[in-house]
C-alpha cells in the first residue's frame, strides 16, 4: 500500500489536488532544467563530494579533448573523439544529478511563489494606547501591537483576536475554502494568520510576530528550501559516500603502475572513467532529491514541517502518543442521555445540567444545553448575576456560580465526587452504576452536582473513527507502539482502547502526566511522536521528538511543535510515520542499488583496460571493444540517475513490515537487482553504440 492512495487520508488527498492545481508541471521542469545549469557553480558542487569528483574529472577530460597529449602519449589511447564522448557523458551525469535536485526543489519553489503572492505589503490600522488609529505599513508591525481589521481586508500579521467576532477565509494557507469563525478567548478560534482574509465583520488583533517572522514567512522559507540543512542521517551518509569515493580514488591511482608492469599502459581518460563508474554517483546524485521530496510529500499532506530532521524522525518513531477525544474518536461529543441518581428525576437533572452548562461554550456544553431544553428544562435564575466557571483540563470540571450562592458543577466523575465531598455531601451508591453503564458504551460520563447534592450523569456519546484498528495494526507491524492518553475515566478509556486497538492507554491523565509519559519512553531510548492542540499540550509537544500541532490550536502549541497540520487532523501522524519510514527506506534502497551496480561496471571496464595485455578472457560480458565497454559503462552510469528520479521523488513502495523484514526484502530486491540490472543495461548499450558505429 502506498501513502498516496490510502483511502483514509481523505483530507490529504483533497489538498493534494488543490496544490497540484497551483503548480504546473511544465513550468516545473523548465525551471529545473535551468537550475541544473546554475548548480554547476563549483561552490554548489562542493557540497556534494561524489559529484564534485565527477565535475573535476569532466574538466580534465575536456582538457584532454582539446589536447589529447597533455599528459604524454600512449599508443592507441589518446583519441580526441573518444575523449570528447567521455567528456559529454560525464557532463550529462552531473547535469542529471543537478536536475534531480532541482526537480525536487521545484514544487516547493512554485508553492513559495504562490504563497508570496498572497503576502502583499498592506497598510494596517494600528490602535494606539490613546485609542487613536494610526495607519502604518504592515512591514512595521511588531509583536504586541494592536491592530484593527475589517471585512474585505487581508490580516497583515499573525496574532490573537482580542475583540470582535468575524469569519476569516484561510484558504491562502490551508487550501480550505470554507470560512472559519474567529473570536477571542477560546483556544481553538482566537489565533489568526497574516495573509488570510476577513470576509465579514471586524476584529481587533494583538500582533504576535515581528516583521518577517510570521507563519507565512516561515512557511515560504521552508517550502522554498532556504532553511534546508542536511539532517544528521544525511550527513552521515554523505561522509560515508565521500570515504568510499576516496577509497576508489586510491584504488584507481594504483592501476597505472600495475598496467605499465603488465605492458598495457592506461590513459588518464580511461582511469577517470573507471573512477566515475565506481564511485557512488547514483546515490550521490539522488541523495538530496530524496530528502527534499520527503519534505514535499509532507507538505502535500498539508503539514508544515519546520525541519527535514523532523520528517526523518517520523520514520524512526517507536512510540506514538495520541489523545482520545478528537484523535481516535470523532470528537464531536454530544449529550445523548441524562441518567438521574440519588432519588432525583430526569427533569431535575436536566435543569441542573442546563444551569451548569449555560456559560460553557465547548461543543459538549452547547449540546447539553440543547438536550436539556428539549426535555423542557428552564433557567430559574438571572443569568447576568451568575458567574460561569470555565472548564479546565486540571480541574476537569465546569459550571456556574448561581446568584443565590449555590454552585452547580459538571465534570469527570472523580472530579465531581471530590467536589460533592468537599461541599459536605455524600456520593450516592447508584452513581457508579450509571457512570459504568455510560463508560462501557465507550461514552464520556459527566457527573452533575449542586453543592453536595449529586444529581446524575450526562452521557456524552463519541464514536471511534472508522479504520482506526487497521491503522494501529499497520503501525504495530512497522514496530510502532501506540499509547492513548485521555483525561477520561479508566473504564471509558479501556473500552475505547480495546475497540480502537491501541497497544496501551493512560486514563485520567493531567497535562503533567502527558509530558511524564513521553519522558519515560525517551528514557528507555525510544523516539516519541505526539499530537496536540492546547496550550497545556505545548510542553509535551516540545518534549516529543516529533510534535504535531493542530493549526486550530494555540500559538503556544504551534511554536512548541516541529510540525503543524493545516487541516488539524491528528491521525495524520500515522501518515507522517509512513512518509518518514518511506524516506529512510528509499535512501537505503537506492544506496544498496548504487553500490551493487559497481560489480557490473567493474567487469565492464577492467577487462577493457587490460585488453592490450591479452587478458581478453576477463571480458565476461563479451563487450565489443575496449572503448565501447568504457563508454557503455559510463552511459549506463549517467542514465541510471534520471531513470531513478521518479523513484527518488515518489519514494519506494512502502509495506508495513518490521525493520528486519524490510531490510531482507530490500537487500534482495535492490541488492540483487542492482547487481543484475547493469549487466543487462551495459550489454544493451554496447550493442546499440556498436550498431550506430560510435566506436
Ligand atoms: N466542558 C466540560 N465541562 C466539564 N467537564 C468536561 C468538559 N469537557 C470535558 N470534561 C471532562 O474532563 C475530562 C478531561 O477532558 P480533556 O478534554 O481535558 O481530556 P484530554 O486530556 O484532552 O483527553 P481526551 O481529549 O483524549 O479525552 C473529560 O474526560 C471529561 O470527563
Ligand atoms: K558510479
Ligand atoms: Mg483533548
Amino acid at each position: 500500500m502506498t501513502v498516496n492512495n490510502r483511502p483514509m487520508a481523505a483530507t490529504g488527498t483533497r489538498h493534494q489536488q488543490n496544490k497540484q492545481k497551483k503548480v504546473s508541471n511544465k513550468g516545473l521542469y523548465q525551471r529545473a532544467f535551468q537550475d541544473a545549469f546554475v548548480k554547476l557553480n563549483p561552490k554548489v558542487m562542493l557540497k556534494n563530494p561524489v559529484m564534485f569528483v565527477v565535475w573535476v574529472g569532466t574538466i580534465i577530460t575536456a582538457l584532454l579533448t582539446i589536447n589529447p597529449d597533455l599528459f604524454g602519449s600512449i599508443p592507441g589511447e589518446n583519441q580526441r573523439f573518444f575523449n570528447g564522448l567521455v567528456t559529454v557523458i560525464l557532463f550529462l551525469t552531473i547535469l542529471f544529478a543537478n536536475f534531480a535536485e532541482a526537480v525536487a526543489e521545484g514544487r516547493g519553489k512554485a508553492q513559495a511563489d504562490s504563497l508570496r503572492s498572497t503576502k502583499s505589503d498592506t497598510t494596517a490600522r494600528k490602535v494606539l494606547p490613546s485609542g487613536k488609529i494610526e495607519e502604518v505599513s504592515s512591514t512595521n508591525l511588531h509583536k504586541g501591537d494592536i491592530i484593527q481589521v475589517v471585512a474585505g481586508e487581508i490580516i497583515p500579521a499573525d496574532g490573537e483576536v482580542i475583540e470582535g467576532v468575524a469569519s476569516v477565509d484561510e484558504s491562502a494557507i490551508t487550501g480550505e475554502s470554507a470560512p472559519v469563525l474567529k473570536e477571542p478567548g477560546s483556544d481553538m478560534a482566537s489565533s489568526v494568520t497574516g495573509g488570510t482574509k476577513i470576509i465579514s465583520d471586524e476584529l481587533k488583533i494583538r500582533v504576535s510576530s515581528d516583521p518577517g517572522k510570521g507563519f507565512l514567512d516561515r512557511m515560504i522559507a521552508l517550502v522554498e528550501g532556504a532553511e534546508r540543512t542536511k539532517t544528521p542521517n544525511e550527513i552521515a551518509l554523505t561522509v560515508l559516500l565521500a570515504v568510499l569515493t576516496e577509497v576508489f580514488l586510491i584504488v584507481v591511482a594504483t592501476i597505472p603502475p600495475i598496467a605499465n608492469y603488465v605492458g598495457s599502459p592506461v590513459g588518464v581518460v580511461t582511469l577517470i572513467s573507471l573512477l566515475v563508474a565506481l564511485i557512488p554517483t547514483t546515490i550521490g546524485g539522488l541523495l538530496s532529491a530524496i530528502g527534499i521530496a520527503g519534505m514535499d510529500r509532507v507538505a502535500q499532506f498539508n503539514v508544515v514541517a519546520t525541519s527535514g530532521r523532523a520528517v526523518e524522525a517520523c520514520g524512526d518513531i517507536n512510540t506514538l502518543v495520541l489523545d482520545k477525544t478528537g484523535t481516535i474518536t470523532l470528537g464531536n461529543r454530544l449529550a445523548e442521555q441524562f441518567i438521574p441518581v440519588n432519588g432525583h428525576t430526569e427533569a431535575e437533572l436536566a435543569e441542573v445540567a442546563l444551569a451548569a452548562s449555560l456559560f460553557d461554550t465547548t461543543p459538549e456544553g452547547k449540546s447539553i444545553v440543547k438536550l436539556a431544553e428539549k426535555l423542557g428544562a428552564k433557567i430559574t435564575f438571572e443569568p447576568h448575576s451568575a458567574e460561569g466557571i470555565e472548564f479546565s483540563a486540571r480541574t476537569r470540571m465546569s459550571g456556574t456560580d448561581l446568584p443565590n450562592g449555590k454552585e452547580v458543577r459538571k465534570g469527570a466523575i472523580n472530579a465531581i465526587k471530590g467536589f460533592v465531598r468537599s461541599r459536605g455531601g455524600e456520593v450516592s451508591s447508584d452513581l457508579d452504576d450509571a457512570y459504568e453503564r455510560v463508560s462501557r458504551l465507550g461514552g464520556t460520563p459527566l457527573g452533575v452536582a449542586l453543592d453536595g447534592d449529586m444529581y446524575g450523569v450526562i452521557y456524552l456519546k463519541d464514536i471511534i473513527k472508522p479504520g482506526m484498528r487497521e491503522r494501529f495494526d499497520q503501525l504495530r507491524r512497522m514496530g510502532v507502539k501506540s499509547v492513548m492518553l485521555t483525561g477520561d475515566n479508566r473504564i471509558t478509556a479501556s473500552v475505547i482502547a480495546q475497540e480502537a486497538g491501541v497497544d496501551d492507554f493512560i486514563a485520567e491523565a493531567t497535562p503533567e502526566d502527558k509530558i511524564a509519559v513521553i519522558q519515560k519512553e525517551q528514557e528507555q531510548g525510544k523516539l516519541v511522536a505526539m499530537t496536540g492542540d492546547g496550550t497545556n499540550d505545548a510542553p509535551a509537544l516540545a518534549q516529543a521528538n516529533v510534535g504535531l500541532a493542530m493549526n486550530t490550536g494555540t500559538q503556544a502549541a504551534k511554536e512548541a511543535a516541529n510540525m503543524v497540520d493545516l487541516d488539524s487532523d491528528p491521525t495524520k501522524l500515522i501518515d507522517l510515520v509512513t512518509i518518514g519510514k518511506q524516506l529512510l527506506i528509499t535512501r537505503g534502497a537506492l544506496t544498496t542499488f548504487s553500490l551493487a551496480n559497481d560489480i557490473a561496471k567493474y567487469f565492464a571496464i577492467i577487462p577493457a583496460m587490460f585488453a592490450a595485455a591479452g587478458i581478453g578472457s576477463l571480458n565476461v560480458m563479451g563487450l565489443t571493444s575496449s572503448q565501447s565497454a568504457v563508454l557503455s559503462a559510463l552511459i549506463y552510469n549517467a542514465l541510471i540517475i534520471p531513470a531513478l528520479i521518479p523513484l527518488a521523488l515518489k519514494g519506494v513502495k512502502f509495506r508495513p513490515l518490521s525493520a528486519n523484514q524490510l531490510l531482507t526484502r530490500n537487500i534482495l530486491l535492490y541488492g540483487l537487482g542492482g547487481i543484475i540490472a547493469p549487466f543487462i543495461g551495459i550489454k544493451v548499450i554496447d550493442l546499440l553504440i556498436t550498431g550506430v558505429g560510435l566506436s
